[in-house]
């Protein structure tokens, strides 16, 4: 049978049995019955109707139609089709399939002029065939938004050439559309996919043995390449165009069921030394073949080779061209470079979505650039890892942190075989160099900037600059890629030669939409999983999401309207209730043997929240001894329970015992450092504990400007699937023992400590080394965008998991909102007038006098 990569079962079972087509299974979409159909039910089982049900059926759809063409309704709906109401957005004209409610998905040819966005497809995810649906969506489209109902998604030119690689048409494209669509494929959709299909791909930059070459399977494109100037002049000088015949074999992603199965078969096999990676390769690939050999595909191409150096120049004259080009690193084949001795270990087993993003980026048998996004806690560093084993070539890899380079070395003798002695380091505290002709270097991407020449660098990192400079490197690994600057990005790149670039991140936001570049700097994104569905299948914990909404007390308030734009932020933090509602989560948590951590970006107000509670913190000026201590006490001593945070938490720290995350005060409206304080708590340990929950509460002073943030904040994870609840009041907190500043005379006296704080403690904590410090500028230009996000009123009773939190909370009684809301911006308006009267009259009066005395 054919090398089919079976995709593994989903605890779920909401994704598919089917997994995305291998390029060795190039199915055409449109001859797969596995696919829905007019006479399938959902669960894809046959539905004999016989003559008579037939007969009735039609007699009734027939009654339904004579009916409806008389009704009031069918009537308005002809005096609506040129209506002004539903503009552009007026679908009537597009007729419903007569089994439409067993078809998934909504499509939407509407682009607006000049964007980059292709046709929108809305996904209803509780319809029948809806997983199924998924996974066509998965190979041809990319997600933007996910919420639990309805799903949408955006076909555009990167997504459908990673639907090309493995193996599909634009036809079956559109034929696979049809099956799951509600209505026909309108035609723009059509001519959006050949459009973007027949010329997407027919080039590939395909670098093989440190040579790179143009490629395609068209006779006619490469002679039109050839007949431009340009390309002519970057031909390697006495280069003919070559013929060959390109074989595509199946992918077997290692770490996966089948790789099993054919690493069995294989070790029936002679004996071949564990030296000879290539041989071992070779094994693989006939076990492949004997599997089943027709189902490889062979491909007659015609290519030329360009000098070293004119890629760029290549590509960027094939765009120009209309024919873009794709950059394809053809590892199987590259006897150049040495090959790496690294295989999965035995016992690795990747998960599903594990294995289908990394079938996108070895689609047809070679290695593709782009972008992975996985949650946090998702096991980003296992996908860099089995890339590598893939590749079998030099790899490097590059993170944010001295504390990630070991973290990542770890992890590689963790999970594969490679000896202790091929992998490096490279950050300022280790400078180890592989002995073998290949091997792994971690390093960090402020040592991989540095400039090998600069006298200013000490000897021993010029050196190491040099040497890594000196490499061919199989793979490069990007994590964290979203923090990376485009310039330091270039400075990385420009340097150091590798052959397959593999960014990693959780989160592919910026405020500052510099992500696009990170398209050309590195590749397309191939793969973004769902955070909800690996939340559902365990893979990561479950969290409940709430803002707690705190009201500020008069006296604080009309400080805070006082103050300056920076210094409100003290204000809104310092809030004496949130003090409480802190106080009080902490506390009723604790009591529940959670571990919890507190955000607070201001460091003012950290060490305050934390002093007084007498709660352990930590920020950037914490020394790393009495660091690591807090860390350790919080994993391992019953007695320390909470610790606050400052922003050097946001990301790479792995405390699997936290629980619970309240956030007391944060970065403007950055919807990623949400998402990663998120992520702190999705590795819980605990997390498949039946019934488990974790708890994620956002703490919000009521009608500042934090409430404002906070909405853009929730923006992505809202796209993810959560819903964030609102919390106006927490039963009980009054009587809790001990709260803080229940008495006015506290309260004022941390009223005038914060008014007598200057501006600099309303400051950004500035972490040395911070590589993404250079951020923030147009955050809060962004913020005035609207941000979407889903509130929901619904019962607070499953906040907490079976009810245990109900008697907690109150909701937001939305109506009562509004009066209490308008009654007393009414009186802050009248009080406003008045005093603006006032000021007008005294500048007058001055004036007057002013006059007089002149
Ligand atoms: N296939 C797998 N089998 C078993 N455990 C796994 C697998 N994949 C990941 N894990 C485990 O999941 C945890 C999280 O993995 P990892 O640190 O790679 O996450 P991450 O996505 O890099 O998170 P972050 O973005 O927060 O850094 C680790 O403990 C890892 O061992």
């Amino acid at each position: 049978m054919p090398v089919k990569r079976k995709a593994a079962d989903d605890t779920t079972g909401r994704a598919s049995k089917r997994g995305t087509p291998a390029p060795s299974t190039p199915q055409s979409i449109g001859s797969d019955d596995d696919y829905v159909s007019d006479e399938y039910d959902e669960e894809g089982d046959l539905i004999q109707l016989d003559a008579e049900e037939k007969q009735k059926a039609k007699r009734e759809t027939a009654a339904i139609k004579r009916l409806a063409d008389h009704t009031q309704f069918s009537k308005l709906s002809k005096n609506f089709q040129h209506s002004t109401l539903f503009k552009n957005k007026d679908f009537h004209r597009m007729p419903l399939k007569k089994d439409h409610e067993n078809r998934p998905l909504w499509l939407d040819a509407r682009v607006a002029d000049g964007s980059s966005k292709g046709p929108k497809i809305t996904l209803e995810y509780f319809a029948p065939n809806a997983a199924k649906a998924t996974d066509l969506l998965t190979t041809i489209a990319e997600p933007v938004s996910r919420p639990a109902h309805f799903h949408e998604w955006r076909i555009n030119e990167h997504s459908l050439y990673a639907a090309l690689s493995v193996g599909l048409k634009g036809d079956d494209i559109i034929n696979a559309l049809d099956k799951f669509a509600k209505t026909g494929v309108p035609q723009e959709i059509k001519e959006f996919v050949h459009r973007n299909t027949l010329t997407y791909g027919k080039v590939r930059l395909v670098l093989r043995e440190n040579r790179f070459w143009v490629e395609s399977e068209d006779d006619e494109v490469i002679h039109r390449l050839l007949a431009d100037p340009t390309i002519a002049s970057c031909k390697a000088a006495g280069a003919e165009v070559e013929t060959g015949v390109v074989q595509t074999r199946g992918t077997v992603i290692q770490g996966t069921a089948q790789a099993k199965g054919l690493t069995q078969t294989a070790a029936q096999g002679p004996e071949i030394p564990r030296d000879d990676p290539a041989a071992e390769q070779e094994r693989m690939i006939a076990a492949l073949r004997d599997e089943d050999d027709d189902e490889d595909t062979f491909r007659k191409t015609h290519s030329f080779e360009i000098t070293q150096g004119h890629r760029e120049q290549v590509a960027q004259r094939c765009l120009d061209m209309g024919l873009p080009a794709v950059s394809e690193y053809d590892f199987a084949n590259d006897r150049i470079n040495p090959s790496l001795l690294i295989d999965l270990k035995p016992q690795t087993q990747i998960r599903p979505y594990q294995e289908k993003a990394l079938s996108k980026m070895f689609g047809n048998g070679r290695g593709k650039s782009g972008i992975i996004v996985l949650p946090c806690g998702a096991g980003k560093t296992l996908v860099g890892i089995t890339a590598g084993c893939h590749i079998k070539k030099s790899i490097v890899v590059l993170c944010t942190s001295g504390m990630s380079v070991t973290q990542w070395a770890g992890e590689f003798k963790k999970w594969s075989d490679v000896r202790e002695e091929d992998v490096a380091s490279f950050s300022s505290t280790s400078k180890t160099k592989f002995k073998g002709e290949a091997g792994v270097l971690v390093s960090t991407y402020s040592m991989m900037c540095m400039d090998p020449d600069n006298n200013k660098a000490a000897h021993d990192t010029k050196e190491m600059l040099r040497w890594v400079r000196s490499k061919e490197w199989g793979l490069m690994i990007l994590d964290e890629v979203h923090v990376v600057p485009a310039q330091t990005f270039r400075k990385v790149t420009d340097g150091v030669r590798a052959h397959c670039k593999l960014g990693l991140t959780a989160t592919l936001l910026r405020e500052d939409d510099k992500i696009t570049d990170l398209n050309y700097l590195i590749g397309p994104k191939l793969y973004e999983a769902n955070w909800m569905e690996l939340a559902n299948q365990g893979h990561i914990a479950r969290v409940q999401c709430a803002e707690v909404w705190c009201p500020m007390s008069m006296e604080f308030y009309k400080e805070y309207q006082k103050a300056s734009a920076r210094k409100q932020l003290l204000f809104y933090a310092c809030n004496p209730v949130k003090f409480q509602v802190c106080q009080f989560l902490i506390n009723y948590h604790e009591s529940r043997g959670d571990k919890i951590i507190v955000f607070s970006d201001n460091i003012f107000a950290l060490e305050h929240y934390a002093k007084t509670m007498m709660k352990a913190y930590i920020h950037g000026g914490t020394s790393e001894r009495e660091r690591q201590e807090v860390l350790d006490n919080f994993q391992h001593n019953d007695m320390v329970n909470t610790v606050f945070l400052s922003k050097i938490g946001d990301t790479s720290l792995d405390l699997p015992e936290a629980t619970v995350l309240i956030q007391i005060s944060s970065h403007y409206g950055s919807r990623r450092q949400e998402a990663q304080r998120l992520g702190r708590i999705l590795r819980a340990k605990r997390r498949n504990d039946e019934g488990f929950n974790a708890y994620f509460y956002s703490l919000v002073s009521k009608d500042t400007t934090e409430m404002a943030y906070s909405a853009k904040r929730q923006a992505f994870l809202v796209d993810q699937g959560y819903s964030f609840k609102t919390i106006t009041h927490l039963k009980g907190m009054q009587e809790l023992p001990g709260l803080l500043y229940r008495d006015p005379r506290e309260r004022m006296e941390l009223l005038s400590d914060v008014m007598l704080q200057s501006e600099d403690a309303a400051k950004e904590e500035s972490i040395k080394g911070n590589l993404w410090s250079d951020m923030s500028t147009n955050q809060k230009k962004s913020l005035g965008r609207s941000a979407g996000v889903r509130r929901t009123a619904a019962s607070l009773a499953d906040m907490g998991g079976g009810g245990i939190m109900a008697p907690l909370y109150t909701e937001r009684a939305r109506g009562a909102k509004n009066e209490e809301k308008s009654a007393f911006f009414e009186k802050e308006k009248r009080r406003r007038i008045n005093l603006e009267k006032k000021r007008r009259q005294e500048a007058a009066e001055a004036e007057v006098q002013a006059s007089r005395g002149r």
